[in-house]
């Protein structure tokens, strides 16, 4: 371990389709975002773990001493290439080490469970814990449906590989270095233990758009790059209304096993759209026919509905379709909903006196407004 300092950056994600449908393995499509995650790691001399994540407001020192001893028997199976989710057991036992109500659902406090879980895991079978200092700073809002958690465990789970020599970047310009193909499934599967820790029942798609980067279709944990789409310009509108998707996830669930005969057909229908979605974005990109963007801008409309009936809908997510519609545009809600983000889909001609005026009515309603996203950049980064 001749590393001193790691510094990360992993981007967030946009769920074009399928979000929630893709827990039940429906396809989902989805891409990275123009906004990252950053994580620094340094090797301190303290023998602790300091761990700073100002977004959340919390500042964490963990002894190494009493980490080795309450957890060493508990993380003696674990393997470093492949990981295995936290138990009821050990969820249970860090969230007593850190005073934490065991039934709480802060899911910001779980920020600090999935880092001492994947930290555990990587190093306690090594007899080593590296004394380290690691602060995490985003670009991404917390909890608003634009995959901060799985950004969080992604740049978590390649800086703490990186650290113990499980994986290893290479340079690729003067100031970034990446992983090779091997290396990122690692990350990706260290990155999805983190997320169950924070989300309950992940699909996996937001730690895999967060490591690959790109767009990508997503089914059952099956990955396949899309690159027949064209350049999508989007306009990101943040409610602010916090909520946490591991309780939409779950309250989902509930409804889903009470009224199966009546959700399933309405998932498939979500997967229908996924599927119209993807065929009109190839279409789009090889034709430049415009039929096709009006489709996806019906297909967002579409979607919202469902995900409304769904019970992940919300009253301000709502006013943000309907001040889309009424200057003549198409959006939905993405990721968990419940508060959180919409997407606007903008054509490429939109009038930009147009556009300033939705701006400015979103403004003025206290919504956070992201002009104009890029879409499907770069994953994982190890910045030199
Ligand atoms: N900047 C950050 N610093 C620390 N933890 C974070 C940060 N961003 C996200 N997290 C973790 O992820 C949780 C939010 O995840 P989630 O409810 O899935 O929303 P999102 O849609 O943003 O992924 C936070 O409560 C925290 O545990
Ligand atoms: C609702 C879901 O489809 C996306 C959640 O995304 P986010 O945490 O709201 O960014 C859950 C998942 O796929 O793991
Ligand atoms: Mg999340």
């Amino acid at each position: 371990m001749g590393v001193e300092e790691i510094s990360i950056s992993a981007p967030g994600k946009v769920i074009l389709h399928g979000e929630h449908a893709v827990v039940y393995g429906k396809a989902a499509i989805a891409g990275s975002l123009d906004l990252r995650f950053h994580l620094n790691l340094k090797k301190t001399r303290d023998v602790s773990i300091a761990l700073a994540l100002p977004d959340i407001g919390i500042s964490q020192r963990v002894e190494l001493s009493a980490l080795q001893s309450q957890f060493y028997s508990m993380f003696q199976s674990e393997s470093q290439r492949e990981p295995v989710p936290a138990s009821d057991d050990v969820i249970a036992a860090l969230k007593n080490f850190l005073h934490l109500d065991k039934d709480s659902h802060d899911t910001k406090q779980l920020a600090v469970v999935a880092f001492l879980y994947i930290y555990c895991s990587i190093f306690m079978v090594k007899r080593e814990l590296p004394s380290i200092c690691v602060e995490m700073k985003s670009e991404i809002p917390v909890g608003a449906g634009l995959g901060s958690s799985a950004a969080f465990s992604v740049a978590l789970s390649a800086a703490l590989l990186q650290l113990a020599g499980v994986v290893t970047s290479e340079q690729i310009s003067d100031s970034l270095a990446a992983w090779s193909a091997t290396d990122l499934d690692i990350i990706n599967k260290w990155a999805f233990i983190g997320e169950k820790v924070i989300h309950g029942q992940p699909s996996g798609i937001d730690n895999s758009i967060s490591t690959y980067g790109g767009a990508l279709r997503f089914q059952n944990g099956e990955k396949t790059r899309l690159d027949r789409i064209p350049t999508l310009s989007l306009m990101l509108v943040n409610t602010q209304v916090p909520r946490s998707t591991k309780k939409l996830i779950s309250d989902f669930r509930h409804k889903y096993n009470t009224y199966k005969e009546i959700f399933e057909p309405v998932l498939s229908s979500v997967e229908a759209i996924t599927e119209k979605a993807q065929l009109s974005l190839q279409l789009f990109k090889e034709t430049s026919d415009t039929s096709h963007h009006d489709t996806l801008g019906d297909l967002m409309d579409m979607n919202h509905q469902f995900l409304n009936l769904m019970g992940v809908g919300h009253s301000s997510l709502d006013q943000i379709v309907a001040t889309a519609c009424d200057h003549g545009f198409h959006g939905k809600l993405t990721g968990a909903g419940g508060g959180g983000c919409a997407i606007i889909l903008l054509p490429s001609d939109a009038d930009a006196v147009v556009l300033e005026k939705m701006k400015a009515k979103f403004d003025s309603l206290g919504f956070q407004v992201f002009p104009k996203t890029s879409f499907g950049g770069r994953g994982v980064m190890q910045h030199l």
